[in-house]
Formats: structure tokens, C-alpha cells, sequence
């Protein structure tokens, strides 16, 4: 697979954690969703579908962020970790509210759609990853919602023609996410360090972190799927 040559660095420990499902990972980023995205041939109302329900994700995702600030080990883990929760409120969240808003659909419309069982699924298990687990444990299990729109945005710009989606690609692709994806790669490879030391695919550790990244990778697969007309 040749992803890995082409896709940004957001650091080590995600390299690896990538590396460890690429399969999973190619599915994910390269999704007909993804590509329906790209090329503009992607049914409006399937993208609504989707925003509505991401708008909900966004919702619990920034609660299991405001859980790794609980769990962080130092002030300079939660100060990264709540930069992220304040990334996903006040600038993601506004993209879908404008979308929205453009097409006629409310942010009271927004907060009041039914939530999906694959949503559910995702953002639930993510949080019970990091109530059960700690901070390295939610981080895998963060890592691949952060860094697999980072990687779709950042090709998206690059590949995508002709698209009634280039405001998504723009936010995903641009320079504020890309940097968010960067900040959280050396949040994640510090924190492994820290940690877990110089050798961390040698430790029992391993298997796990790359068992919840790999669930949340296929979590992702299963969100895609919302994005019906
Ligand atoms: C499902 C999902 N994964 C990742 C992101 C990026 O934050 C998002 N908005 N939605």
C-alpha cells in the first residue's frame, strides 16, 4: 500500500499505529464517501445525512477530549488536550452550523436529530476507552478521528476538482486542522515517551493501544456508512 509515502507526518506513534491496520486505514480514508467528496458526485442529502449525525459526534467527541484533560499526566498534556476540545466547539462545530444553516436546516434542528446506533457506537466507545483505560489508552482510540480527516483533507486539496464540498475539504485540508493533527501527533509521541520509554512496540502495552486504534479506524468505516440519502 502506498499510503504511507504520501501522507503527512503527524508524528511517530501514529506512523505506527497506521501502519499496524493499513487495510482498515485505506478503507477509511479512501471511502466512496470520501471520494463521492472529491469528485462532487457525492448525493447532497447523503451529505446532510452525515452532517447532522457528525454534528451529534462532535458533540461527545469533544467530551471524551475534556476527558483527556482529566487524564493527562502535567499541565502541558491538558493544555493540548483542552486546546483540542476547543478547536472541536468553537471552529469544526461552526462549519456545520454555516452548512446547515446555507441549506435551511437549524442548530435547534441540528441538536435535536436522533442519534444513529454507529454513531452511538463510536463515540461511546471511545469515552468507555478512556474511562476504563488512561490517557494513552483514549489517545489510540482518539487518534484515528483527528488524523484520518487531517490525511483526507490534506489529499482532498490536492486531488479534488470540481466540488460543491470544497468548504469541508478547506476546513479539513487547511492549515488551522493540519496543524491541530500535527500538535496532537507530539502530544501523542510525548506522551508515549513519557510513558512508555524509548521502545514502546516492545511492551505488552502495545497490542492494546494498537487494538483501539484499529476499533476506532473501523468506527470510522461504520460512520461513513451513515452518510445515506
Ligand atoms: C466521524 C468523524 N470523525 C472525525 C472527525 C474530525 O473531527 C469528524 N468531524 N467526524
Amino acid at each position: 500500500m502506498t499510503i504511507t509515502n504520501t501522507a503527512p507526518d503527524y508524528g511517530q506513534s501514529f506512523a505506527r499505529w497506521r501502519a499496524h491496520c493499513p487495510d482498515l486505514w485505506h478503507d477509511y480514508t479512501h471511502h466512496p464517501f470520501v471520494e463521492g467528496l472529491k469528485d462532487g458526485t457525492l448525493p447532497r442529502a447523503a451529505f446532510l445525512t452525515y452532517l447532522r449525525q457528525d454534528y451529534l459526534f462532535l458533540i461527545h467527541f469533544s467530551r471524551a477530549w475534556s476527558l483527556a484533560v482529566v487524564k493527562a499526566g502535567n499541565l502541558a498534556e491538558m493544555q493540548a488536550a483542552s486546546a483540542t476540545v476547543h478547536a472541536l466547539l468553537h471552529f469544526e462545530m461552526a462549519l456545520h452550523v454555516e452548512i446547515c444553516e446555507g441549506e435551511g436546516i437549524s442548530r435547534a434542528e441540528l441538536e435535536a436529530a436522533e442519534e444513529a446506533p454507529a454513531n452511538m457506537a463510536y463515540t461511546r466507545y471511545v469515552l468507555e476507552a478512556g474511562y476504563s483505560g488512561d490517557f494513552l489508552d483514549l489517545l489510540a482510540a482518539l487518534a484515528p478521528c483527528v488524523m484520518g480527516y487531517g490525511e483526507i483533507g490534506e489529499r482532498l486539496l490536492r486531488e479534488a476538482g470540481e466540488t460543491p464540498y470544497r468548504d469541508w475539504i478547506e476546513t479539513y485540508g487547511g492549515e488551522e486542522f493540519q496543524t491541530l493533527c500535527r500538535d496532537t501527533g507530539a502530544l501523542i509521541d510525548r506522551a508515549m515517551a513519557d510513558r512508555l520509554g524509548t521502545d514502546p512496540q516492545s511492551l505488552p502495552r502495545w497490542p492494546v493501544l494498537c487494538r483501539h486504534f484499529a476499533n476506532a479506524t473501523r468506527l470510522e468505516i461504520g460512520f461513513w456508512g451513515l452518510g445515506r440519502a
